[in-house]
C-alpha cells in the first residue's frame, strides 16, 4: 500500500489530502502539523476550515485511509511520497523583508525529513515557493542522506479558496515538474499515477522542476493582474459615466480574453495573490530585471490604490468625516464562501475608517469576533505564520468596532454601510427595512457591486458602487487617493 504524508494541515493540506484519500481508497494518507489545536479540530466535527463540501468528503475517509496526527515524525518517516504543504510567508525582515519568501518553516520540514528517513522518499514542494527552492531543498535533503534516495517534485496547487473541492476533484490541469533524469522520471510517474485515479491524462502536465515552480507564482500574478487592470478601469468608469459591468462584459466576450475573473471589487485578497507577487517581483530584481519587477509591482499598487479609494469615497461622502459615526461593515473574509480573511481587504478598509475614528458595526457570517480582533491587531504579514507563532499588539483600551449578529443590527443606526464581501446573503437582504432603521442621510457604499443600485436609489439611499456612474451627490465630492 503506498503511503503518503503530507505536512501541513491547512487549507491546502487538508482538502488536497482528503480528495487524494477520496479517490484513491488503496493509498494511506496521514496529514501532520506542528499545531496541535489544528490536527484536533481535523480530527472532531468542527473542522479548522470553512470549505463547501470539505467535512462529507472527510467524514467518508477519516479513519479509513485519511488521517490526522501531530506525530509528525513517525508518519514522514513511514510514508513514501511526503507533500509538504507549509507557510512560505513574506519575509518581514532581513534580506529581501517585505518582499522574498520566507522559507523557515519549508527548511525545518526539509531537515526533519533529512533527519527521520530511513527509506527512499518523493518529496513533494506542494506550498507555493520561488522558483530554485527544488535545488536548496535537495542539498538540505541529500546532505547526510545516510545513502537514503531523494527526488524533489514540484507539484503546485491552483485550488481556489470556496471552490477548493470541485477544484480538487476537476482540475484545469495538474502540474508535476521534476528533474530530466531516470530517477526523476520514475518519481513523476508515481506521482501522476496517484492523480491520474481521477484527473483525465491530458490535464496533467509534466515540466521541469523550473517551470513548474514559476508557472505557480506566473498562474497567480496573471489571475491578480487581470482584477487590477479591471479595477484600474472602474476609477475610469467613475471619472467618464462608464459603467464598469458592461466594459467587462463587452470585454470578456472577446474569446481570446473570456469573461471570468474581471469583476471589479474593493481589492483582492486571500492569502497568495500579494505574497506571490512580491516573491515574484524580488526574484526578478534578484535577477537584474528591474523593469519586469516593476511592471508586477504595479499590480500591487492598483490593489492598494483601490482599497485606499473606497475608503476615502466614504470619508469624502460623508461631508469628509466619518468621526464618530456608526457604518456597518457587512462581510470581512477576502471573498465568499469561506471564512478566511488573510489579507482580506476589509482589514484595510476597516483600518482607514478607524483612522478617520469611525464606529464601526462588522457583520460576517463565517468569521469570528476573535479572528477579527487578530486581524485588526496584527502587523502587516503577521497572519502567515502557524497560529501559535502570530503576534499581534495589544488591543486598544477604546473599543471602536464591533460585532453584529447578522446584517440588520449591524446597519441600525449606522449612518453608512460598506458591502466588503460578495455573500450572496447580502444580495436577499430586506433593503428598505435597512433604510428604515439608519440614520439619514443613509449612505451604501458597495465594494463588490452585488446590490441593485436603481431599487436601492429608489428606497432613498446614497449609493456609491465600485465602477459604476456615480450618484449626483458623490459627483461633487473629491475622492481620488
Ligand atoms: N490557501 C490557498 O488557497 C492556497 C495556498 N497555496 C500555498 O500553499 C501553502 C500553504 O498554504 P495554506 O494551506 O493556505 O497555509 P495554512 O497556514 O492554512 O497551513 C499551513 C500549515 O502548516 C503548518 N506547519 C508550518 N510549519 C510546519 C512544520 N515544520 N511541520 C508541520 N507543520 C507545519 C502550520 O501549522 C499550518 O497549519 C502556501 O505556500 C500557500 O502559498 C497554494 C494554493 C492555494
Ligand atoms: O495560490 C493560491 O492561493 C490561489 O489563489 C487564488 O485563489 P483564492 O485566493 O483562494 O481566491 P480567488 O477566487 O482567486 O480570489 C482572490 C481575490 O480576488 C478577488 N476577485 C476575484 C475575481 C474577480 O473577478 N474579482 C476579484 O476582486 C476575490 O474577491 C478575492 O479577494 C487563485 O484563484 C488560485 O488558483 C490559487 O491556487
Amino acid at each position: 500500500m503506498v503511503k503518503i504524508c503530507c505536512i501541513g494541515a491547512g487549507y491546502v493540506g487538508g482538502p488536497t489530502m482528503a480528495i487524494i484519500a477520496l479517490k484513491c481508497p488503496s493509498v494511506e494518507v496521514a496529514v501532520v502539523d506542528i499545531s496541535e489545536a489544528r490536527i484536533q479540530a481535523w480530527n472532531s466535527n468542527q473542522l479548522p476550515i470553512y470549505e463547501p463540501g470539505l467535512e462529507e468528503v472527510v467524514k467518508q475517509c477519516r479513519g479509513r485511509n485519511l488521517f490526522f496526527s501531530s506525530a509528525v515524525e513517525k508518519h514522514v518517516s513511514e510514508a513514501d511520497i511526503i507533500f509538504v504543504s507549509v507557510n512560505t510567508p513574506t519575509k518581514t525582515r532581513g534580506l529581501g523583508a517585505g518582499k522574498a519568501a520566507d522559507l523557515t518553516y519549508w527548511e525545518s520540514a526539509a531537515r526533519m525529513i533529512a533527519d527521520v528517513s530511513k527509506s527512499d522518499k518523493i518529496v513533494v514542494e506542494k506550498s507555493t515557493v520561488p522558483v530554485k527552492t527544488a535545488e536548496a531543498i535537495e542539498k538540505i535533503l541529500t546532505h547526510n542522506s545516510k545513502g537514503i534516495s531523494f527526488q524533489i517534485l514540484s507539484n503546485p496547487e491552483f485550488l481556489a479558496e470556496g471552490t477548493a473541492i470541485q477544484d480538487l476533484l476537476s482540475p484545469d490541469r495538474v502540474l508535476i515538474g521534476g528533474r530530466e533524469t531516470p530517477g526523476g522520471s520514475k518519481a513523476i510517474k508515481a506521482l501522476k499515477d496517484v492523480y491520474a485515479q481521477w484527473v483525465p491524462e491530458d490535464r496533467i502536465i509534466t515540466t521541469n522542476l523550473w517551470s513548474a515552480e514559476l508557472s505557480k507564482l506566473a498562474a497567480n500574478a496573471f489571475l491578480a493582474q487581470r482584477i487590477s487592470s479591471v479595477n484600474a478601469m472602474s476609477a475610469l468608469c467613475e471619472a467618464t459615466g462608464a459603467d464598469v459591468s458592461q466594459v467587462s462584459h463587452a470585454v470578456g466576450k472577446d474569446t481570446r480574453i473570456g469573461p471570468k475573473f474581471l469583476n471589479s471589487s474593493v481589492g483582492f485578497g486571500g492569502s497568495c495573490f500579494q505574497k506571490d507577487i512580491l516573491n515574484l517581483v524580488y526574484i526578478c530584481e534578484c535577477n537584474g530585471l528591474i523593469e519586469v519587477a516593476n511592471y508586477w509591482k504595479q499590480v500591487i499598487k492598483v490593489n492598494d490604490y483601490q482599497k485606499s479609494r473606497f475608503v476615502n469615497r466614504v470619508v469624502a461622502s460623508m461631508f469628509n468625516t466619518v468621526s464618530g459615526k456608526k457604518i456597518a461593515i457587512l462581510g470581512f473574509a477576502f471573498k465568499k464562501d469561506t471564512g478566511d480573511t488573510r489579507e482580506t481587504p476589509a482589514i484595510d478598509v476597516c483600518k482607514g475608517l478607524l483612522g478617520d475614528k469611525a464606529r464601526l458595526s462588522i457583520y460576517d457570517p463565517q468569521v469570528t469576533k476573535d479572528q477579527i480582533e487578530r486581524d485588526l491587531s496584527m502587523s502587516k504579514f503577521g497572519w502567515d505564520h502557524p497560529v501559535h507563532l502570530q503576534l499581534t499588539s495589544p488591543a486598544t483600551s477604546e473599543q471602536i468596532w464591533d460585532v453584529a449578529v447578522d446584517a440588520y443590527e449591524a446597519a441600525k443606526n449606522a449612518h453608512g454601510l460598506c458591502i466588503l464581501t460578495e455573500w450572496d446573503e447580502f444580495r436577499k437582504l430586506d433593503y428598505q427595512k435597512i433604510f428604515n432603521n439608519m440614520r439619514k442621510p443613509a449612505f451604501m457604499f458597495d465594494g463588490r457591486n452585488i446590490v441593485d443600485v436603481a431599487k436601492l436609489r429608489e428606497i432613498g439611499f446614497i449609493v456609491y458602487s465600485i465602477g459604476k456612474p456615480l450618484d449626483p451627490w458623490l459627483k461633487d465630492m473629491p475622492a481620488v487617493a
